[in-house]
């Protein structure tokens, strides 16, 4: 297959099927043999519609006077696609190129109307009249940087507008990516001379020495991946763990563990020894806990099917430290996964997942021996998910009070506003949007 034709299969998916961007993609190019510009390109085709669906959406509504059906819009929007974002693609491939794998896959009559709205669209970009920033600012931050109503109403209900308009702007980055190294399987000296022997160029983390900015292709097949060494992770997502800081011999509860990025970076924290309990809902996600534990030749870490809105008796007071790093709408982490985008929360579903995220933190709380710690985490930003579930908390747990978050956190670190919490966002900090918390339990 073409790239143009295995991008449409992916967007296909992930549009009608609410697939998982990343997980369809690698899906598609598994059987694939597909050269690494081909590879790239596809990647930046379906990753850069799905980031710019609502710019795209908003420019082809000039064009075609009727929401055409969904197989034809992801083809209109490809095409557009390459036409605004890609300048190494000629207009003239963007569009027959497309129109080809149309004609291949839905028709000549199809394809004919695809050809005719890119055509028009391009004698005719004129028509296109862009929200006016003074006159309806949330239709403008939707339409200039794509983004669903929902991120925009709570950037703006969260910050300024200017920084609203630069935080969804930073969101839109594409970022490097991270590595933790495996300190149970390598010295962080001895991976970065490994690096070097390989010819692998690499940059430091901006405020972990575990963490390393690597540039490596396709790393899940890549050797350093396969032994172990490495575990794919953002620094914002390591500093939850840093700031639970475990201890060998501790026992530590994980309530929402699943794919085990954190677990597995307590369990080398506590070097492999003392016990982790990995709890998730989904006994499939479990298995990848499983898995990378395996890779990463971790052996401390226990997993247990259970719902974390429930109290697991068995653990009543048993943990010396707690980690909730709870389901939450994802803002924090679009620059990865920009399908977070496409999920259209109405304001009932975002209030039962605040529910839901209050629930267990107050659940995990009930593990929590006297003088140990609970860490709340989200990769979300805005307090209705973060701070406001705290000062919930604080108010119905007397015997739990907030730790300053700034004595935990590296000092390159910079925390502006409250020291109670931590908000990293891609604009502050170069790492993706996590908000962090830690409380002590004092009776
Ligand atoms: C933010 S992710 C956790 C990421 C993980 N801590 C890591 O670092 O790799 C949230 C996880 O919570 C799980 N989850 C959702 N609802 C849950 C519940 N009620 N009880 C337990 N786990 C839940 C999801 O399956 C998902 O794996």
């Amino acid at each position: 297959m073409k790239p143009r034709e295995i991008a449409y299969k992916i967007l296909q998916e992930v549009l009608s099927k609410e697939a998982y961007a990343n997980i369809t993609f690698n899906k598609y190019l598994k059987g694939q043999e597909l050269k690494e510009i081909d590879r790239g390109f596809t990647k930046e085709l379906v990753f850069g519609v799905i980031e710019r669906k609502y710019t795209l959406d908003f420019i082809l509504s000039f064009f075609v006077k009727k929401a055409p059906d969904l197989k034809t819009m992801i083809f209109l929007e490809m095409g557009l696609y390459q036409l605004l974002y890609m300048d190494k693609v000629p207009s003239y491939a963007a569009i027959n190129e497309t129109v080809n794998i149309a004609k291949k896959v839905l028709g000549t009559k199809r394809a004919n109307f695809i050809n005719a709205v890119l055509r028009n669209y391009e004698r005719e970009k004129e028509r296109v009249i862009f929200p006016d920033k003074e006159r309806d600012l949330k239709q403008y931050l939707k339409v200039t940087y794509s983004y669903p109503e929902w991120i925009v109403e709570r950037l703006l209900n969260n910050y300024d507008e200017e920084k609203a308009e630069e935080l969804l702007k930073s969101l839109n980055e594409r970022p490097e990516i991270c590595y933790r190294v495996n300190t149970l399987k390598i010295d962080i000296e001895d991976f970065k001379r490994l690096l070097d022997s390989y010819g692998i160029a690499y940059k430091k983390g901006y405020y972990l020495e575990e963490a390393l900015y690597i540039d490596i292709k396709n790393p899940e097949s890549h050797q350093l991946y396969k032994e172990g060494l490495i575990y794919i992770q953002d620094e914002a997502s390591m500093l939850v763990s840093k700031t639970l800081n475990p201890k060998e011999g501790d026992t530590v509860i994980d309530v929402c563990a699943a794919p085990g990025g954190k677990t597995t970076h307590i369990a080398q924290l506590m070097k492999n020894s003392g016990e982790v309990i990995a709890f998730d809902l989904h006994p499939h996600r479990l298995e990848l806990i499983k898995e990378n534990c395996k890779r990463l030749g971790i052996t401390n870490v226990k997993t247990e099917v259970f719902d974390s809105t429930f109290v697991n008796e068995k653990y009543l007071e048993k943990a010396d430290k707690v980690l909730a790093d709870v389901p939450c709408t994802g803002i924090g982490i679009i620059r990865k996964k920009p399908d977070i985008k496409l999920k259209n929360y109405t304001r009932k579903e975002i209030s039962e997942l605040i529910e839901t995220q209050y629930k267990i933190l107050d659940s995990s709380s009930k593990y929590v021996k006297k003088g140990g710690f609970l860490v709340y985490s989200t990769c979300t930003i805005g307090k209705e998910e973060n701070q406001n579930i705290i000062m919930k908390f604080l108010k119905e747990h007397p015997n739990f009070k907030l730790v300053d978050i700034k004595v935990e956190m590296p000092s390159g670190l910079s925390i502006e506003t409250d020291s109670r919490y931590v908000q990293t966002t891609p604009l502050e900090h170069e790492i993706d949007g996590f908000f962090i918390s830690k409380l002590r339990r004092i009776k």
